[in-house]
């Protein structure tokens, strides 16, 4: 809508009070961010499956009903996901040309899931046993907003090994956002903030333990089936153990791994997925992308390629 920048506040899915960029026009506040490269919009789908569905609007500045919620979260959480890639990266939006982010949320019927369509994301609210409202956990709306920044740079094929590689830079980025943006209770679990709402302390997936869901964790285990998309969501669990090794260090499979931390992972796998990953990257094509990406960074003999290079040994990518 054509208005004037407003400030808001909202009430979360997880009942996190957060600071809401707004616009004001006709009376009305809507979800729409103009700070933010061409803005930030989030529209409610109406439990259907039309998207993006009308742009969301209050008659207060303040959004705090449940109905909300779901709004709030995908409208704060993007932005804090804008706000990493352009903070560490430069990045201005997932195009790097300041496109305009778009989120639909209430999604479907109880929709146990959530998605980026290509040009936009889309929450579903989830059952209520599985999930509750998936916009509620910033680690899921930055790994769709990863799937953009992916489909721009490397632009991984979704299926195979390059599928995988495609959904692990969305986990890594998205715990690593996590981590920027709730430092006290980040972790390297997928999605546990939405997840089985009746169960503590599981989540969709375990970057730092992929077995603790049943997923790889080397290459050995990699599933060869053609679920999934041949298994897109279950062997990015290979390429999380590594990065996980990475940044936090560890002993695995008999290989000691010194950690770099969170920043230099992000750095190496950025650089990694915009100058050096294609879209038919296979495993062992992006164990040679990613210690490229750490040399031109931090040079050929330094602690950053040879963590690296230990990652890779450890779960068995040549
Ligand atoms: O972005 C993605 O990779 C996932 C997109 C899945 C999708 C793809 C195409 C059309 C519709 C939905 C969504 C997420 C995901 O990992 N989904 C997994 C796990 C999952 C979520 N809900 C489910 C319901 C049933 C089975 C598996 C799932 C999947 O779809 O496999 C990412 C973070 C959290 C949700
Ligand atoms: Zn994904």
């Amino acid at each position: 809508v054509d208005g004037e920048n407003a400030k808001g506040t909202g009430v979360g899915v997880l009942k996190d009070k957060v600071d809401l960029d707004l616009t004001s026009a006709d009376g009305k506040f809507y979800l729409q961010d103009n700070t933010r490269g061409d803005g930030i919009f989030t529209y409610n789908a109406n439990n259907s499956e039309d998207i993006p569905g009308t742009l969301w609007s209050g008659d207060k500045k303040d959004f705090t009903s449940k109905e909300d919620a779901a709004a709030v979260s995908a409208h704060n959480f993007a932005a804090k996901t804008f706000d990493y890639y352009k903070d560490t990266f430069k990045r201005n939006s997932y195009d790097n040309k300041g496109a305009a982010l778009k989120n639909s949320v209430h999604y479907g019927s109880d929709y146990n899931n959530a998605f980026w369509n290509g040009s936009q994301m889309v929450y579903g609210d989830g059952d209520g046993k599985m999930f509750i409202p998936l916009s509620g956990a910033v680690d899921v709306v930055a790994h769709e907003l990863t799937h953009a920044v992916t489909s721009t740079e490397s632009n991984l094929t979704y299926e195979g090994e390059s599928g995988a590689l495609n959904e692990s830079l969305s986990d890594i980025f998205g715990t690593l956002v996590e981590f920027k943006t709730s430092p006290d209770t980040a972790n390297y679990e997928v999605g546990e903030a939405v997840y089985t709402p009746d169960q503590d302390g599981d989540a969709l997936r375990s970057m730092s333990d992929p077995a603790k869901y049943g997923y790889p964790d080397d290459y050995t285990k990699r599933y060869k089936g053609s679920e999934d998309n041949g298994g897109v969501h279950k062997n990015s669990s290979i390429i999380n153990k590594a990065a996980y090794l990475i940044a936090a260090g560890g002993k695995f499979n008999d290989v000691d791994v010194k950690g770099v931390g969170n920043d230099k992972l992000g750095a190496i796998f950025y650089k990694a997925n915009t100058s050096y990953l294609t879209s038919s990257s296979n495993f062992s094509q992006a164990r040679q992308a990613v210690v490229q990406a750490a040399s031109d960074l931090y040079g050929a003999d330094s602690q950053e390629v040879k963590t690296v290079n230990a990652a890779f040994d450890a779960v068995k990518v040549k």
